[in-house]
């Protein structure tokens, strides 16, 4: 499917953009089916853009919110991407958003992942909306270059799930949506900025080796147009 890039002149004017398509989306949603979903992904770059959905006038508690990926911690752990989604975005009007959390006080990340598909399964597919980041070595959501799950995780033959995730660059274990269940999302975008990450994605959208760039699964493959939102 195609990508169409958004170019904004600082993280602000994207931020406040993105918060607005997304709640306009959401809202469609609800007005249309009653609920809506989204998936957000971790790190440093969403939380601009968090804080201003989190300002967005809709009807939250229709909404439920999860993850993309996950790191195999509990949310009181700094590296907690449940953690980091209490703190930057439920809160103000989005408070009374549902959460949907990947990470749960399971024996293994792998009986973790299959609660977490479980509990997925109960939410209507496609997502309304997924928003990824991306690494600078090519990664989104937890699709890490040398994943011990790599090929299983961006095979559209199998069915989308919660599953784990393990690689040198990914710290943690991961919990992570599979690419089947991210890549039709109604609404599908991919937040970078900065200079570095922009190399990145022209790099990524150069090449078609996704174990080398895992994003160039999203970029090529996905059934949803890819809304890509790049400020510097
Ligand atoms: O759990 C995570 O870390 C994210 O889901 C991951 O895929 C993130 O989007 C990229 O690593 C970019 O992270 P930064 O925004 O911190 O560069």
């Amino acid at each position: 499917m195609t990508s169409k890039e958004n170019t904004f002149e600082n993280g602000a004017a994207l931020a406040t953009t993105l918060a607005a398509t997304v709640a306009a989306a959401l809202s469609a949603a609800v007005a249309a089916r009653g609920e809506a979903s989204i998936a957000v992904s971790g790190g440093s770059t969403p939380k601009a853009f968090f804080d201003a959905l989190s300002r967005e006038a809709l009807d939250w508690e229709k909404v439920t919110v999860t993850l993309v990926d996950e790191r195999f911690v509990p949310a009181d752990n700094p590296r907690s991407n449940h953690l980091l989604v209490a703190t930057h975005l439920l809160k103000n009007a989005a408070a009374k958003a549902r959460f949907l959390p990947l990470f749960s006080a399971a024996d293994s990340a792998e009986e973790a992942a299959e609660r977490a598909t479980e509990a997925a399964a109960a939410l209507a597919q496609p997502f309304d909306v997924v928003v990824l980041g991306m690494g600078n070595d090519g990664h989104t959501a937890s699709f890490f270059p040398g994943g011990n799950h790599l090929a299983e995780a961006l095979d559209l033959s199998l069915p989308r799930r919660v599953m784990t995730m393990e690689a040198e660059g990914a710290g943690e274990t991961r919990l992570t949506f599979s690419f089947s269940g991210l890549q039709d999302a109604r609404l599908l975008v991919l937040h970078i900025e900065g200079a570095e990450k922009k190399a990145v994605l022209d790099k990524a959208l150069a090449g078609k080796d996704e174990a080398e760039m895992p994003v160039r699964a999203v970029l090529n493959r996905a059934a949803s147009p890819v809304e890509i939102y790049w400020a510097p």
